[in-house]
């Protein structure tokens, strides 16, 4: 008697899901950490294009986490749909142990005052000083007296590695690894908990992207702030980040570059293994 070979046929024809632990990761690294950011079931769409669907991602307190993912896969949209900017039409996101959705007024803005964002294009404001751009935050949030917040400007100028007269420049007066500085010290001003960097590293020559990816350590050891940071730069994710998520399949998977070097996936295999990858990994040697 002949054998039904249909079912066998579209199983196969099915792309496996990955299997992730708790959070998207491939090994457990929970180990009683604190989560600091939690995304359960998450999707995010525009009309019916889904972007990410039932997306499970887990940000432990302390650590800096790298955002990869091919052109398109929806790095920039998560990381708006984190920080609040966009909306999400399934799931939960919570960020230091609320869920961002029941955020409103004053509660919105104390949980925006614990997160600090520095947009790839650095959105400072082009009429204002640095000082002042660094202030506006600090006003928005605390309101402290002027010279106070000028003391706390002046510091977070010195904190990114940018000279005192840096201050008073405008942004159009600053070179671009100096923008980039000044809006990571207005994204630090309120001693946030959450960092979030969109592509800090784009634009820039490689000894000043190295530069950059050295203060960022810095700042994630001294100040003990987590830090995720959508990146194309893989100099950047062996350089500093802990763990890397990947965007894959509308979902995240994430993990140390040596268990993200075991997953069997195309793109992640030549995303690591690649010419850029293999020198990357050299680089670190
Ligand atoms: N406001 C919007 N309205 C409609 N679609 C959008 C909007 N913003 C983003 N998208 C779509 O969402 C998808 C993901 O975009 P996103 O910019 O997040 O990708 P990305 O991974 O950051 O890409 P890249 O690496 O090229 O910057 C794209 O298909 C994009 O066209």
């Amino acid at each position: 008697m002949a054998e039904t070979a249909a079912p066998a046929k579209e199983h196969a024809e099915k792309p496996a899901s990955p299997k992730l632990l708790e959070g998207g990761q491939l090994v457990d690294h929970r180990d009683g950490r604190d989560v600091v950011l939690k995304l359960r079931g998450v999707r995010t769409q525009f009309g019916d294009n889904i972007i990410h669907d039932n997306l499970d991602f887990d940000v432990f307190r302390g650590e800096i986490v790298g955002l990869v993912g091919g052109s398109g896969t929806g790095k920039s949209v998560l990381l708006r749909t984190i920080i609040g900017l966009n909306g999400h039409t399934k799931g939960t996101i919570e960020m230091l142990g609320v869920d961002i959705s029941t955020l409103h007024g004053q509660a919105e803005r104390a949980m925006q005052a614990r997160t600090g964002v520095q947009f790839q294009d650095g959105a400072l404001f082009s009429s204002l000083s640095v000082t002042d751009n660094i202030i506006v935050p600090v006003r928005e949030h605390v309101g402290l007296e002027e010279q106070t917040m000028r003391d706390i400007a002046a510091l977070k100028v010195a904190m990114v590695g940018l000279p005192p007269d840096a201050g008073d420049k405008k942004p159009s007066e600053l070179s671009g690894g100096m923008r980039k500085r000044a809006s990571l010290a207005r994204a630090l001003a309120l001693d946030p908990d959450l960092l979030f960097l969109d592509e800090p590293t784009a634009g820039l020559d490689p000894i000043g992207a190295a530069h950059y990816d050295e203060l960022v350590k810095d700042l994630n050891k001294s100040l003990g702030v987590t830090i995720l940071m959508v990146t194309h730069d893989l100099d950047s994710l062996y350089a500093v980040c802990d763990r890397i998520a990947v965007l894959l399949d509308k979902r995240v998977v994430v993990g140390t570059i040596d268990e993200l070097l075991g997953f069997d996936h195309p793109w992640v295999q030549e995303y690591f293994r690649g010419p850029r990858g293999r020198a990357a990994a050299k680089q670190q040697e």
